[in-house]
């Protein structure tokens, strides 16, 4: 799906925030680890398979707040083959419940790896006559600092398959700016990659005047975020960095345009583990959840009308 379904999504629900799901097995409530690990063992397969109660759990609880999930292949990849397969079907149940689907991956490589890739995450992959879609995503967050070259497999994948991607511009991380902020000629390097990032996505722009090329800007470097929005029109922003990170409903206010459209907002631990601050055994995680991300959108209402 392109930016245009994830905007019409996000008006739908007036809602301009993406629930991360990003499980440890630590952040799963205590009776749904007992459970699995009675089934599987306390093995990895016992992990993954309680990670996928959870994001179960969590996906009913939330499917009808936001507009997108958001899971990040680390934790699922930290889990071995069971938990690359719990992602599979985890993406598959999220896209069943009619929400948008970013996998971040944060993938880049040199074109022909780059191609594979693409094929896992967002196209198909030819197996003899036949073709058949991997994880199946709606969009994927990308790393582009080895160049446009990288990149291009996936613009392809969108464009044949009505999808998005997001680029790293300027990222969340306290790091960020050690080599984001350094001056590359007449502009700072995160600049550079936004302005990357527009190229590749000039031509493909949808009925909200966003192009498949979208871009990561950390809700914690605010400044950084409203130069981009006056200097990048046609780009959807991923906004993370809100929550745990420390940034604030005012801070992502300057992701948005004038009509509250081009941005999305993630929060992956401070919905997923509000369970943990309830005092109670986590039995309710799912009530949890589901009042951290409406406080989130009503905090985020606050400062940002979406037309
Ligand atoms: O610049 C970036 C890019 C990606 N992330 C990812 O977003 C979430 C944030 O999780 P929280 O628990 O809400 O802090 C996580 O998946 C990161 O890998 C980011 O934080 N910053």
């Amino acid at each position: 799906m392109s930016f245009d379904a994830l905007q019409e999504k996000i008006r739908a629900k007036k809602n301009p925030t993406v629930a991360g799901l990003d499980p440890k097995p630590e952040q799963i409530p205590p009776h749904i680890l007992k459970a699995s690990y009675e089934t599987y063992g306390e093995t990895l397969q016992g992990a993954a398979e309680a990670v996928w109660t959870f994001n179960q759990g969590l996906i009913d609880a939330l499917c009808d707040v936001v507009p997108a999930v958001k899971p990040q292949a680390a934790y699922y990849e930290r889990l071995g083959w069971r938990g690359l397969e719990v992602m599979e079907r985890t993406i598959a149940y999220a896209r069943e419940k009619d929400l948008f689907v970013i996998a971040d991956i944060k993938r880049g490589d040199i074109g022909s790896t780059a191609q594979a890739y693409a094929d896992a995450w967002l196209g198909e992959t030819r197996v003899g006559e036949a073709s058949h879609p991997v994880f199946n995503a709606d969009c994927v967050t990308l790393n582009g600092y080895m160049g446009s070259d990288t990149i291009e497999p996936f613009v392809e994948a969108c464009k044949a398959g009505d999808k998005c991607l997001f680029l790293l511009v300027k990222t969340s991380n306290p790091g960020s700016g050690e080599l984001q902020n350094m001056v590359a000629g007449d502009r700072l390097v995160y600049k550079v990659m936004g302005d990357m990032t527009a190229k590749l996505g000039k031509g493909t722009e949808g009925r909200y005047g966003f192009h498949l090329a979208g871009a990561v800007v950390g809700a914690t470097y605010p400044s950084d975020m409203r130069e981009l929005r006056r200097r990048l029109e046609h780009t959807f922003f991923l906004v993370p960095g809100y929550g745990a990170q420390g940034g604030t409903a005012e801070d992502v206010q300057y992701a948005f345009n004038k009509y509250g459209h081009g941005a999305i907002v993630n929060a992956s631990r401070s919905i997923m583990c509000a369970w943990q601050k309830t005092g109670r055994d986590g039995t309710d995680y799912q009530e949890a959840a589901r009042a951290a991300a409406v406080a989130m959108r009503d905090d985020i209402r606050k400062y940002v009308t979406i037309v």
